[in-house]
């Protein structure tokens, strides 16, 4: 089971008593890298690339499908393109791979998707990467989780998207924090509204950094770089990273990738 990176452009923040409920609105590309998952007998013990790790949305998943009837006797072995904590969705790409790996081993009949997306939003790592992978591609979340409410657009295959990340950035720091609530649900409900009215990957970019920008989300670096960017289709930071995306197409490519140092090149994930 695969599940794709998730850049998310512009979001705003949805919270209610009901975790199935609670989530956000925004708009997003899921990339043909991502995260797949392994179970491998053992005590239990998740690795994120080979490396021992605790990742609370993962930990939730478990404690899920052990109240059904999951054993425990398994390692989880997580193999990723992606760094955690670099606003890539793995954290929601984690707990829904291993949601549905437990649903299909143990043939059960559980929602997984739903069991997937809980868990992230009530550990506060994510509140729209687990619908947005589900959904693939290029997709506009109109209401926050469930019942899924949202448009997927379809997108020709010209386009690149390029991934140069910086760092790590806690996205609990940052959803939990109200000022920066305020900041963001002000902005990202107006570029959802602005991007419905034409959405476009054009549109989708150019209001993804007007979101990065006005909220002051975006950091110093990735703005002077979004700058030097300016003969592509477009670049911002995916949120919540220290990460810059840049959606190109061929003719600029060598060029883009020129000004960057580590770039990871995607196509987007359908
Ligand atoms: N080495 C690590 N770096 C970053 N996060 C880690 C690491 N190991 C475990 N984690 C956990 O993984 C989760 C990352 O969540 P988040 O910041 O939302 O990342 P992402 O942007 O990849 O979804 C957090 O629960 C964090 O505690
Ligand atoms: C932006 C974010 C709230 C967090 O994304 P990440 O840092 O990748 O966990 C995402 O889940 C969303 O709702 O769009």
């Amino acid at each position: 089971m695969f599940a794709p990176g998730h850049i998310t452009g512009f979001f705003a923040v949805c919270k209610s008593k009901n975790s199935l409920k609670t989530g956000s609105i925004g708009a997003g590309i899921t990339v043909d890298k991502g995260v797949s998952v392994e179970l491998k007998e053992g005590d239990g013990s998740v690795f994120y690339n080979c490396k021992k790790v605790n990742i609370c949305s993962v930990e939730k998943v478990l404690e899920y499908y052990k109240e059904l009837r999951y054993s425990g006797c398994y390692d989880i072995i997580f193999s990723s393109d992606f760094p955690l904590g670099s606003g890539l969705g793995m954290s929601g790409g984690c707990a829904l791979t291993l949601s549905k790996k437990l649903n299909d081993m143990l043939n059960l009949n559980e929602s997984y998707v739903k069991i997937a997306h809980v868990s992230e939003v009530e550990c506060g790592t994510g509140l729209g990467d687990v619908i947005a992978q589900y959904t693939k591609g290029f997709v506009i979340r109109k209401a926050p989780g469930f019942p899924i409410n949202v448009e997927k657009i379809h997108i020709n295959d010209d386009y690149y998207i390029i991934i140069e990340i910086f760092g790590e950035k806690e996205t609990k720091e940052i959803i939990t924090n109200e000022s920066w609530i305020n900041r963001i649900n002000e902005y990202g409900r107006r570029c959802l509204n602005e991007l419905l009215k034409n959405p476009t990957l054009e549109n989708f970019i150019s209001l993804s950094y007007e979101f990065a920008v006005n909220t002051g989300l975006i950091n110093e670096n990735i703005l002077s770089i979004c700058d030097d960017l300016k003969f592509t289709v477009g670049a911002s930071q995916s949120m919540l990273g220290n990460t810059l995306f840049c959606i190109s197409k061929k003719e600029t490519l060598e060029d883009a990738l020129s000004i960057l140092k580590n770039p990871i090149v995607c196509k987007i994930y359908q």
